[in-house]
């Protein structure tokens, strides 16, 4: 890890057109090589978190710094070319289920290459069909190259997907509940082989969770949200499960209040 902000939010609130204020005033910093993960109870705002840094949701207020850049003062196309830096894993993985293992990977290098068109795999150069056969191997799924993606278990998929993360050469991670769709011990599993990946290539990660024992285990920093705010950002070394606890715990109480008023 580097001194180096590779992120930065100052002051960033986001109210979506229903009115939904869905982050109020976030600030924080994250440096190169950092693994953050997010946490908070359900409408906390960490999706919303994650759709701002890539403007995918455009902020109301506030600044979202990457690499030194202000994401709101590019046009489309430089926002286009910022967002291949970085690599998504989704919650319900999001690949291509009639295509092979193999293509699915492949589609992580369109970004970098337009002219590759993965359907038809065998156009793509050799250099890039090696590189997503090394991709699937770094994931242990090499020997399923050729399965149709839809028939592999939730956790291979999600490895699928993570290969094809890896394929994009991404400089950032941004990971949304990426274990939430799978039994624990797949969950375990693909946690582990993500922090390693991020670690060996020295990326940047922001991965959302809901699972408190993942989220102890595997984070070095947690930034917590509530309601849209941070009410914790700390090194992992300095918590116990019980801190961790109090996140949800106070969700809980406040949500009760709630519908006591109601
Ligand atoms: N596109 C949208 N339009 C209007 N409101 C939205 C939209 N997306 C999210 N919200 C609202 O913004 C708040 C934050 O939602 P967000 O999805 O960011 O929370 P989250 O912490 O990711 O929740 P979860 O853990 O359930 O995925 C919620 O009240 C939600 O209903």
């Amino acid at each position: 890890m580097t001194d180096r902000a590779i992120i930065e939010f100052q002051n960033v609130s986001k109210t979506y057109s229903s009115g939904t204020q869905a982050l109020k005033n976030i600030s924080f910093r994250a440096q190169e090589g950092e693994a953050i993960i997010l946490l908070g109870h359900n409408g906390s705002g960490k999706s919303t978190l994650l759709r701002t840094l890539t403007q995918f949701e455009p902020v109301t207020n506030g600044t979202v710094i990457f690499q030194e850049t202000n994401m709101q003062m590019l046009n489309k196309k430089q926002l286009r070319a910022l967002r291949r830096k970085i690599g998504f894993v989704f919650q319900n993985f999001h690949l291509v289920e009639n295509l092979s293992v193999f293509q699915n990977v492949l589609f992580g290098a369109l970004g970098r290459l337009p002219l590759i068109f993965p359907s038809f795999a065998p156009l793509a150069a050799q250099s890039e069909r090696m590189k997503a056969m090394a991709c699937l191997d770094r994931v242990g799924l090499s020997h399923l190259a050729a399965r149709r993606a839809g028939q592999l278990s939730g956790g291979q998929q999600q490895k699928v997907a993570i290969a094809r993360m890896l394929m994009q050469d991404p400089e950032i991670v941004l990971a949304d509940e990426p274990v939430a769709s799978l039994d624990p011990k797949a969950g375990i599993e693909i946690m582990q082989l993500l922090l390693e990946i991020v670690r060996e290539k020295k990326l940047t990660m922001i991965c959302t969770l809901h699972q408190l024992d993942l989220a102890i285990n595997y984070a070095e920093r947690l930034i917590a949200l509530r309601d849209g705010e941070i009410i914790m950002d700390r090194r992992n070394k300095d918590l116990n499960s019980a801190q961790l606890n109090w996140i949800y715990e106070n969700a809980k109480i406040q949500t009760a209040k709630r519908g006591a008023q109601a």
